[in-house]
């Protein structure tokens, strides 16, 4: 059962080690060409903390998630993830049915976008998603609309149908839908696009609730100010395939002191 899944990870070991890191595309549109965002990405994240990705648009940011919750297998390098199931694992040569497994229990993945399933209610949107785990349906409805609650999204909305949504409304459905299951790894890609101000700081509470309970984040963030807010440190991608961390609060305490704009 989901409850049993325990956030913690090894002592002393962090709960994802990404060793140089490398993702080529091969492009065959007109004619055969190359596109390699990553090339030697490495970084570590210790259990219960948040690391953001900062860089420019195109820099690699949404591969990096994307390779660590497999929708991209990577062409390189590794991705030692401690996960309570199955012990030390390589994510980036981990089976299908193990990834399966993983996305099941223990990571969660959230995008700018939902994929809106026809004719379930919200309420069921999320609840299912807590079914999955074995929880009974009244207790996962329940559940659910607290986290609908939680989000802001109005009460008239509860049994209707997401595919009717605004953007933003969907947007907080699908946060509802990954964060319901509390997994040890979150990984989100500007989860908070398209949500107005006071939605921003619900999201963020979540997430920073969700935190203490110790699951890990990773996130990349549109808005430099909550990317800061929420993160321990951030990977600065450098346009050239690899990246450096950066301690948040070195870097805005060097910002103050330079009284300037860090653009990254
Ligand atoms: N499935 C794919 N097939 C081919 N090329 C891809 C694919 N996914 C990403 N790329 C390319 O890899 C590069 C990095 O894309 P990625 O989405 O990781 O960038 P990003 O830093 O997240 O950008 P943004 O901030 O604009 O979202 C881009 O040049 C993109 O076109």
């Amino acid at each position: 059962m989901r409850n049993r899944i325990n956030l913690r990870a090894k002592e002393g070991i962090p709960i994802l080690q990404v060793r140089q890191l490398g993702k080529q595309f091969d492009l065959r549109i007109a004619r055969p060409m190359e596109v390699t965002p990553l090339l030697d990405v490495s970084f570590d994240i210790e259990q219960g903390r948040f690391l953001g990705i900062a860089g420019p648009s195109g820099v690699g940011k949404s591969t990096i998630l994307k390779s660590i919750y497999r929708t991209y297998t990577p062409s390189s390098g590794s991705i030692v993830y401690q996960s309570e199931l199955f012990g030390e694992i390589d994510l980036a040569a981990a089976s299908e049915r193990t990834i399966t497994h993983l996305r099941k229990y223990e990571m969660g993945y959230v995008s700018q976008f939902l994929r809106v399933i026809p004719r379930v209610s919200a309420t069921d949107v999320i609840a299912e998603r807590l079914m999955s785990t074995g929880v009974e349906r009244e207790e996962a409805r329940m559940a659910a609309r607290q986290m609908l609650e939680r989000l802001n999204i109005d009460k008239k909305l509860w049994e209707g149908f997401p595919a009717t949504f605004s953007g933003g409304e969907q947007q907080r459905i699908n946060l509802g839908r990954a964060f319901i299951v509390r997994p040890r790894l979150m990984i989100l890609d500007e989860p908070t696009a398209s949500l107005d101000r006071r939605t921003t700081e619900a999201v963020i509470e979540l997430l920073q609730d969700m935190k203490r309970q110790g699951t890990t984040m990773i996130g990349v963030f549109h808005d430099w100010e909550v990317m800061e807010r929420l993160s321990d440190h951030i990977l600065v991608m450098d346009g050239k395939g690899s990246g450096q961390v950066r301690d948040v609060l070195a870097a805005s305490a060097s910002r103050k002191a330079e009284g300037g704009t860090v653009h990254v």
